[in-house]
């Protein structure tokens, strides 16, 4: 796993001439608001709160160019399925984040976030079964995982699964912000798709 001893928020990017241009592959983070997307990247970079967490829904309003040593970009994308946006809101949030995940060649996968209490949104599945569509390489992370009992992480896996039409090409963890459980995995996951499974920094 990866070692982070230096992170940076380099830039709150709304358009293409504000991505970063060192070149560094990146890994988004995509999930509705409140999911936790913000509180993975503090898990991921050893930091109790770098990413700006929050109990209110749709604070993250741009994308989050987040450096880690210097190797990669986590990408914190704000948050869908927040009601209180307006329409005109949604649509250029649709843009901004339709125009990263197609044509941003250093992308090299999606970290896509799903409540693992819960069966995946409307919005989940979408999300999924677009990313899918650009075959874009997809982790799921079932987080929160410490708010059901150790017994029902299967049975909820199955459900996560079958309604996102699962494809077996891409992963699945189960994971906790809390315990931390899984952080070594999504670890693993992000080394393969960033570097080939070749481990720097270390
Ligand atoms: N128990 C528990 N709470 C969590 C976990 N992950 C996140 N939370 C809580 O859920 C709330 C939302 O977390 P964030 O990380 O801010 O969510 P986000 O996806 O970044 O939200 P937006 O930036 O609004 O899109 C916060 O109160 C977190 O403390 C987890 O694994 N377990
Ligand atoms: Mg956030």
């Amino acid at each position: 796993m990866m070692e982070v001893n230096n992170v940076e928020l380099v830039m709150s990017a709304v358009s293409p001439t504000q991505y970063p241009t060192t070149g560094y592959p990146e890994i988004a983070l995509v999930g509705r608001s409140n999911v936790g997307k913000s509180s993975l990247t503090n898990v991921l970079i050893n930091r109790r709160s770098y990413a700006r967490t929050s109990s209110q829904p749709g604070k993250t309003q741009t994308l989050n160019f987040y450096k880690v040593e210097e190797d990669l970009y986590f990408v914190d994308v704000p948050g869908y399925g927040y009601a209180k946006v307006s329409r005109q809101e949604r649509e250029k949030w649709g843009e901004m984040i339709e125009t990263y995940l197609t044509q941003r060649e250093q992308l090299k996968g999606v970290i896509s976030l799903v409540d693992a209490r819960h069966e995946p949104s409307q919005e989940d599945v979408q999300m999924y079964q677009w990313l899918s569509y650009y075959e874009i390489p997809i982790l799921v992370v079932a987080t929160k995982s410490d708010k059901i009992v150790r017994g029902k992480w299967n049975k909820q896996e199955s459900i996560i699964k079958k309604k996102l039409e699962f494809d077996k090409k891409d992963s699945f963890i189960m994971f906790s912000a809390q315990t931390k459980m899984g952080k070594e995995d999504i670890w693993k996951w992000i080394e393969t798709q960033a570097f080939g499974g070749n481990e720097v920094g270390i």
